[in-house]
């Protein structure tokens, strides 16, 4: 797997992970959103670099300009609830991508113990195609390892990019061997803890919580 961790070069994305992590701001939920939004966009532009491009001729006013334009069919799957603002994002910039919804989500056993159950797939075929996977958290890492085995269902992916936000070493190191080797990771920032909720630490909270607000605990 390849990863690329944005914030490990400073840029603007830095003000937007301060502002999602921060309980001065993010608990103002559209401006959460927005930034959540604003780190797809981010996102999207640095993965778009690794993707297929072929020569196209534009016609203008004053003449024509060739230039290279994307050629990957692109799916983009995003994981619900938290994945919805990252999936906006991600759509902005990919205008005309088919796109998937899965949900995945934490079944509390105790108060320590869960495991991840997904139960609802909307996806268009996915054979030969790039899926864009994209959930704003990564932390145990079990619920992008089960949602992809989960989408699989659906055909096979030429080429997967993850694209999340905040993770957590044990969550990154957990879907190296959950994923094919050519996968590319493409993650804002990546913090060292877990507790033993499995949230990540410092993390942020919980982002579907932050986004839509609470819900009742499954
Ligand atoms: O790496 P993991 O340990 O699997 O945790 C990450 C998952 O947790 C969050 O969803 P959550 O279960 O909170 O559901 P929600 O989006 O409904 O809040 C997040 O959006 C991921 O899907
Ligand atoms: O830290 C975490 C872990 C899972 N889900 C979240 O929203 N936050
Ligand atoms: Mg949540």
């Amino acid at each position: 797997m390849y990863i690329h961790n944005l914030s490990l070069d400073n840029s603007v994305l830095n003000n937007f992970i301060f502002e999602i992590r921060d309980i001065s701001v993010q608990n103002d939920k559209m401006r959460f959103r927005r930034n959540i939004e604003r780190i797809g966009e981010i996102l999207s532009y640095e993965m778009s670099k690794t993707l297929l491009f072929n020569s196209v001729n534009a016609k203008t006013p004053l003449g024509s300009s060739t230039l290279n334009k994307i050629s990957d069919d692109i799916v983009i799957c995003s994981v619900l609830r938290a994945g919805l603002p990252l999936h906006n994002g991600v759509l902005n910039y990919f205008d005309s991508a088919e796109n998937a919804f899965i949900s995945a989500y934490r079944h509390h056993l105790n108060d320590k113990d869960f495991e991840i159950v997904v139960e609802y797939i909307a996806s268009p075929k996915l054979d030969g195609k790039t899926l864009l996977l994209v959930d704003p958290m990564l932390a145990t890492g079990k619920s992008l390892a089960l949602t992809y085995e989960a989408l699989l269902s659906h055909g096979t992916p030429k080429n997967v990019h993850i694209l999340s936000v905040i993770g957590a070493d044990a969550g990154v190191n957990y879907i190296k061997n959950c994923f094919p080797e050519n996968t590319h990771l493409w993650i804002a920032t990546v913090d060292k803890k877990l507790n033993d909720k499995g949230y990540i630490v410092p993390g942020l909270g919980d982002a579907g919580d932050l986004a839509y607000g609470t819900k009742l605990r499954n």
